[in-house]
């Protein structure tokens, strides 16, 4: 069982959490995340959720950024031929694992490749029991295996291109999973896991499972929450850039780390804009966790109680006893 963290406060057991694999340049958007819920004063902090494979100086710098650290095993779907929309879409299957953080009550979950602009602690208000993320739009080439793509049917716009009868049901609504808001629970991860063991791995991987999974439980929230990039150039109208908080750099060639310009929308000016403010908090040391002001005795911070009493229980290996259910 996880610990309890008594005496840290009620308001306290809420957090961000995202997810880190391999020893690449992932590690920059995480980096750069935390800066942004930094800069946005989130009261909350930021567990970095990382696989055995990220190497141990990244995971210093991520506490260095005020990060809390914990080490979750890989998760892997049962065998099959899937062709995944990216071939690394496997490794997001460990993501189930933010379900175990039961120290926290509630949590957003958020991609490394994602920035925060503007303070969202009020999601973690919504009423619970249910599942919160922004719908998806289904336009991109990663989706042309789709029978959606194939008639140019998007929820984005479901008035455009009716789902034809003859077709069975319209599908459910369907969430980005880069950005969710969810509660830890034990039972609920047992039957995700149990679940996934007789799940079949499709194409966009633990985002269609967990689609699958929530599919009674989830509840949309605004775009504003998750601007999936691809949005500005297929529903320019469902979008009111000067309002969105959270950006999604998840179009092919956006991720700011590697951005050159040189793909597809790339060159467009709201792209540019969006690259440019991301490296702008990415850039600014007076965002470091540690930074240190003038004349100031101590670095941050308002969290600092919460995250030693965190990092301890980082330090915790989970065992997971089977289901209490
Ligand atoms: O080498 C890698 C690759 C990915 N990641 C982590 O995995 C997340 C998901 O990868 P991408 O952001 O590159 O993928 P997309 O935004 O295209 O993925 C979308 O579809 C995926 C399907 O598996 C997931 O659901 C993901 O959360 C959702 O935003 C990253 O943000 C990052 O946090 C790493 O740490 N290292
Ligand atoms: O999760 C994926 C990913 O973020 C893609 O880049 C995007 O085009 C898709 O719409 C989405 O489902
Ligand atoms: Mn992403």
């Amino acid at each position: 069982m996880a610990p309890e963290l008594s005496g840290v406060g009620g308001a306290a057991r809420c957090g961000y959490v995202t997810f880190l694999a391999g020893d690449g340049d992932y590690v920059k958007g995480v980096v750069g995340l935390a800066k942004g819920l930094r800069k946005v004063k989130s009261k909350y902090p930021l567990v970095v959720a990382v696989l055995p494979d990220v190497p141990e100086e990244h995971r210093e710098l991520l506490r260095w950024q005020g990060c809390v650290v914990k080490e979750i095993e890989p998760v892997y779907p049962p065998d099959n031929q899937t062709q995944f929309a990216m071939a690394y879409y496997v490794i997001n299957y460990s993501k189930l694992r933010i379900w175990e953080f039961v120290e926290f009550k509630k949590m957003i979950y958020l991609d490394g490749d994602i920035q925060v602009f503007e303070n969202i602690d009020h999601l973690f208000e919504m009423e619970d029991s249910y599942l919160y993320g922004v719908m998806d739009c289904f336009c991109e080439k990663t989706w042309s295996h789709t029978a959606q793509y194939t008639i140019g049917y998007c929820q984005q716009c479901p008035d455009a291109v009716h789902w034809p009868s003859d077709f069975g049901p319209k599908p459910p609504l369907y969430f980005n999973a880069g950005m969710l808001v969810f509660e830890p629970d034990l039972r609920t991860y047992h039957d995700l896991l149990a679940t996934l063991n007789t799940t079949p791995p499709t194409p966009f991987a633990e985002q269609d499972f967990l689609n699958m999974f929530f599919k009674e439980k989830y509840r949309p929230i605004p775009a504003v929450y998750n601007l999936v990039m691809a949005m500005l150039w297929r529903h320019p109208k469902n979008v009111e850039l000067d309002k969105v908080k959270v950006v999604h750099y998840c179009a092919a060639g956006s991720k700011p780390w590697r951005y050159t310009g040189k793909e597809e929308n790339m060159d467009r000016k709201d792209i540019k804009m969006l690259i440019k403010k991301w490296w702008e908090i990415y850039n600014d040391e007076t965002l470091d966790f540690n930074y240190k002001k003038e004349g100031d005795d101590g670095g941050a911070d308002a969290q600092q109680p919460f995250l030693a009493a965190l990092s301890e229980a980082g330090n915790v290996h989970y065992h997971t006893a089977p289901s209490a259910a």
